[in-house]
């Protein structure tokens, strides 16, 4: 039988299965292949095949290829680790106020999904971005990405927001304290309005935090939530990640075929730079992405890098 993962907590999955039911689902035998860096086989949204043992219950045999993800580096664990998976977009959700909007954690947060769309939120709309974020947030537009503001506290462009999610699975990912789950609540249950923590034993979650990735949906909205973090390091990966999350590099030519845009002769990119044809932010975001990935497993050398995006 075929399903869906719309829970994941040590290692007990719940699947929605195509008979229109829900199964609670341990792994069969050894565990499913892992990559090298890999630290969980299975995330929300990804689809499984599993022989059911009871009404309820049953095992999984293998996972289904994923067509999206959306994973980072978990530091404790020194692993990626999958948050959400087969997503039709990722939902960054920043806020315009506590937390201050970050634009470094949303050009790693870009980097993180790969596979999907990518739409960017900004929530608590009805605090004031100052001229320096406002400038900061219109860049985004310009670069082409889909953004929108909302307030899950007046309800401004949440109908706009609703738009933008209906036919489509989308992870809700972001900094903890901007509101996701605030969003999804108003999304999902519009009759509920309280604030979070209200609501928050509706939905048997954590009182103000959500602790594992959870699978909402209603009419044809589905949407992943998924655990707030303070900081979102990008997952070693090939490094091609960077690039899909700097589309504005790709418009200038380097001399050498899989350029880092680090300290080749001949870089367009850093010439781009010179000429303020590339924002020197967004440079500098890129630049700390690559060393962060670089300084942290020794063997991911630049050779690699170079090797990688031939
Ligand atoms: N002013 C204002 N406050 C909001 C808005 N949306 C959410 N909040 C508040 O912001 C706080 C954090 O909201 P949550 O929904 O718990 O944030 P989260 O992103 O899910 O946080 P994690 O569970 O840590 O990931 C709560 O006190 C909300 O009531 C908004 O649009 N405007
Ligand atoms: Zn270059």
């Amino acid at each position: 039988m075929l399903g869906t993962i719309h829970r994941a907590i040590n290692n007990l999955y719940t699947i929605a299965a195509e008979d229109g039911k829900t199964y609670s689902c341990k792994i069969k035998g050894k565990k499913l292949p892992l990559e090298e860096y890999e630290y969980n086989p299975l995330a929300v949204g990804d689809n499984v095949e599993f022989t059911p043992y009871s009404d309820n219950e049953g095992l999984i045999l293998s996972r289904l290829d994923r067509k999206s993800v959306f994973r980072r580096w978990n530091i404790k664990l020194e692993k990626n680790q999958t948050i959400a998976a087969n997503m039709d977009q990722v939902a960054i959700v920043t806020s315009a106020y506590e937390p201050p909007f970050r634009p470094r954690f949303l050009d790693r947060a870009l980097t993180c999904a790969s596979g999907c769309d990518k739409i960017i939120v900004m929530n608590k709309c009805d605090f004031d971005l100052t001229e320096y974020e406002f400038e900061r947030w219109a860049l985004y537009h310009k670069l082409g990405y889909k953004i929108i503001a909302v307030s899950a506290k007046t309800g401004e462009n949440i109908e706009q927001l609703k738009d933008l999610l209906r036919g489509k699975v989308t992870a809700f990912v972001g900094q903890s304290g901007v509101g996701k789950s605030t969003l999804v609540n108003l999304i999902i249950d519009p009759e509920v309005k309280q604030v979070t923590n209200e609501i928050s034993e509706k939905y048997q979650r954590g009182r103000h935090t959500t602790n594992h990735a959870l699978w909402f949906e209603r009419d044809d909205i589905k949407i992943i939530d998924t655990p707030g973090v303070r900081e979102m390091l990008v997952p070693l990966e090939d490094v091609k990640l960077l690039s899909d999350a700097f589309p504005e590099f790709s418009n200038f030519k380097c001399a050498y075929n899989g350029c880092s845009h680090i300290d080749e002769p001949g870089c367009g990119v850093k010439a781009a730079l010179d000429e303020e044809k590339i924002d020197f932010d967004r440079y500098e975001s890129y630049v700390h992405l690559f060393e962060s990935i670089k300084e942290r497993t020794p063997q991911w050398s630049r050779t690699k890098f170079r090797k990688n995006k031939q």
